[in-house]
């Protein structure tokens, strides 16, 4: 039918191909050190990016702010792209990836639903969803390309400009955590009226998580094409839940995602770039279950101990009896990697006790990850407003120093 219209057949043919040509992920690049890691691999030191590095301790991120309202910032591609850089800028040759500038609620204002950004009061939505009936006001379907297609262009620039310096992130919200924000309208300390939706209306709640993945997965699949190179998926609120709460409500979204993104690249031909899964709160109980929830990454929280992650890795990987039933592989068929996982506060204790931090987040001796590659450091959750960039450097500094130090040598300590 559709090739009956002139120049569709010929539109048709250039999409097929635009998307056939689309490259995998490490191409073209002149670091690609994430890239390696997250499939696992030895890599000479571990590759470094900050959650929420683009942001509001930068005083080049704020001096943007002055001049422009948040979500202009995230639907401008030249703005955004600015700001997705500055940290590349300012730490030049200390980071190791880039992570696109936007946020996790796009993907409710794309549903449908109005979110506000206030001065220091952070996510505002002035009509949550109060019940299951008000799911009615959400768009029926949403066209990922029309609502979100701005992101799409902020990553095509800013992998122009970025000019393979190092790859970039693409991420969404994990279905929990957005669902979590459009019931409560926006942040809050004890989520009853997002668990009040979980224990009374289980059904629709999985009716919601469900759609909410949906949109999840065209939207990562979206980044992939337009040039995202590794992709994170943020469940900030996971541990909010229960274990099993988590393992009813949030878990088999994240795995849903992860699976179902793989699936779309790989019917397009479009290879899958490495996937991260951050779950903060829940690996205390759910570790084993997220390593195998089909990711390449998972995400620590400083609540967990390196090392003992690394063990549940390893035992599920070469048929320990502890975590049997959990398979490390990933469906990429590599060892899953870890990335994390500093607690953020350090960052404001002074250059001697960010030092011994990053030693006992990396040493294996003192309990840390050690240099048996499959590791992406990171903080344990998104840096604060109040950090001092300065102190950032020395972070990232003796990042690469002790990383360095200790890479390959597994038996070093
Ligand atoms: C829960 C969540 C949100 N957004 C995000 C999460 C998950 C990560 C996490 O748990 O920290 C994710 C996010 N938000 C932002 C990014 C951009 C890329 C990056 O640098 O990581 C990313 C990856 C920019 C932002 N998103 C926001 C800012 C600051 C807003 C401002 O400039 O006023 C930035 C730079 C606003 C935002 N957006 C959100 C909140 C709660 C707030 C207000 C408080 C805060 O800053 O943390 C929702």
């Amino acid at each position: 039918m559709s090739s009956k219209i002139p120049g569709m057949q010929h539109l048709q043919s250039f999409t097929h191909r635009k998307e056939k040509e689309c490259q995998r992920p490490e191409e073209g690049l002149k670091n690609d050190l994430i890239i390696r890691a997250a499939r696992g691999q030895q890599t000479e030191r571990a590759p470094c990016w900050i959650m929420r590095q683009a942001g509001r301790y930068l005083p080049e991120f704020r001096k943007v702010r002055e001049q422009h309202d948040f979500f202009t910032c995230c639907r401008d591609a030249e703005l955004a792209s600015e700001i997705t850089i500055q940290p590349i800028r300012r730490y030049s040759g200390l980071l190791d990836a880039a992570i696109i500038f936007s946020d996790i609620l796009v993907v409710p204002q794309a549903m449908g639903l109005e979110v506000e950004m206030l001065p220091s009061k952070g996510p505002h939505f002035p009509a949550p969803l109060v019940e299951p009936k008000d799911v009615e006001r959400l768009r029926k379907k949403v066209d990922v390309e029309k609502e979100l297609g701005y992101v799409f262009d902020a990553i095509r620039l800013t992998r122009k400009k970025l000019d393979g310096e190092v790859p970039l992130i693409g991420f969404c919200g994990a279905p929990w955590t957005l669902m979590a924000y459009m019931v409560e309208g926006g942040g809050s300390k004890g989520f009853e009226k997002a668990k009040t939706w979980l224990f009374k209306y289980p059904e629709e709640s999985k009716e919601l998580l469900q759609r909410i993945a949906d949109i999840c997965t065209d939207f990562l699949v979206g980044q992939v094409k337009a040039g995202a190179q590794l992709l994170q998926v943020f469940d900030s609120w996971a541990g909010e839940l229960s274990p099993s709460d988590f393992r009813t409500f949030s878990l088999p979204y994240l795995r849903s995602i992860a699976s179902s993104v793989r699936d779309a690249l790989s019917t397009r031909s479009i290879p899958c770039p490495p996937l991260i899964v951050f779950a903060k709160g829940a690996l205390g109980h759910s570790l084993p279950e997220v390593v195998k929830a089909g990711y390449d990454v998972v995400g620590l929280d400083w609540t967990v101990e390196p090392s003992v992650a690394r063990r549940v890795v390893e035992l599920s990987s070469c048929g320990g009896t502890a975590y049997k039933s959990a398979s490390a592989e990933n469906e990429a068929g590599h060892k899953v990697a870890l990335q994390g996982n500093l607690d953020p506060a350090v960052l404001y204790a002074g250059n001697e006790a960010i030092e011994r931090e990053v030693e006992k987040m990396i040493r294996a001796k003192k309990g840390g990850f050690g240099g048996g590659g499959g590791y992406i450091c990171n903080l344990g959750h998104g840096i604060t407003p109040g950090v001092d960039p300065e102190a950032v450097k020395v972070y990232l500094k003796a990042v690469h120093r002790v990383s360095r130090e200790v890479s390959g040598a597994k038996d070093e300590e």
